[in-house]
């Protein structure tokens, strides 16, 4: 279930925004998504012209446009690590503390991400100014192993979600993740306190991982129609 609020031109400053922040020598990660992917083309134009960098990409996606873009690919288990993640997000919120909260998962690529965002010194998040919220309300997605679709929903109604499989657009059926598992977008209305309710997801049995990032992003970079606001320490 994506966010498909914002302009491409707002997705494309941020992204490339985002990418000049990449040093020559750097383990970068590479999220998924529509704003990301200026992002990866924008890295790989400055590999064809000489930046010598090795990404790690998060899904099928991002692997793909990196290949596209003759980006040289590594893995975590392959490098001591992760100097800087560029990913996007479907909702952002600034906390009290100056760091932000994202709802993440629209493309079902958020548990891939998540390792690889949480492994990096330095996460950017890059958007359009729609993904900018207070409080965070977006539905969390909720990557269940399929066994436990039914067990996770229940408690998931119990925290005061209503969950709903996520089916696929051309297919008939649910959504199978890249690690084969199925999403439950689970809709709490409006989230006051997002590290409660992340903590009380990831401990269901059966989970593999949610969506919500708490404090993770360390710069948000926000594309406009002519410029880019960083928000972040
Ligand atoms: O699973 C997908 C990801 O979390 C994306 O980063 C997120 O959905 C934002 O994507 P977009 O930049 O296309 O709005």
């Amino acid at each position: 279930m994506k966010n498909t609020g914002g302009s491409s031109e707002a997705k494309r400053r941020a992204g490339e925004h985002a990418a000049d922040l990449v040093e020559d020598g750097e383990v970068v990660g590479l999220g998924t998504g529509s704003t990301t992917a200026h992002a990866i083309r924008a890295l790989g134009r400055a590999v064809d012209a000489g930046l010598d960098v090795q990404a790690i990409p998060t899904s099928f996606q991002s692997r793909q446009l990196a290949l596209d873009a003759e980006i040289p690919l590594t893995s975590l288990d392959a490098v001591d690590g992760v100097d800087l993640a560029i990913d996007g997000a479907d909702q952002v919120a600034a906390r009290d503390d100056g760091g932000f909260d994202l709802v993440k998962g629209g493309g079902a690529a958020h548990a891939r991400e998540k390792v690889v965002d949480a492994a990096a010194d330095r996460f950017v998040v890059v958007a359009d100014p729609s993904k900018l919220v207070d409080p965070l309300d977006y539905p969390v997605p909720v990557e269940v192993l399929p066994d436990a679709r039914p067990t996770v929903a229940e408690a998931v109604r119990e925290l005061g979600g209503e969950p709903s499989l996520r089916t696929a657009r051309r297919k008939d059926g649910p959504v199978v993740t890249e690690n084969g598992n199925l999403v439950l977008d689970c809709d709490f209305g409006p989230i006051d306190d997002p590290a409660t309710l992340a903590t009380g997801l990831s401990a269901l049995p059966g989970v593999l991982e949610q969506g919500l990032f708490v404090g993770l992003a360390d710069e948000v970079h926000i594309g406009h129609a002519d410029d880019v606001d960083v928000l972040g320490r």
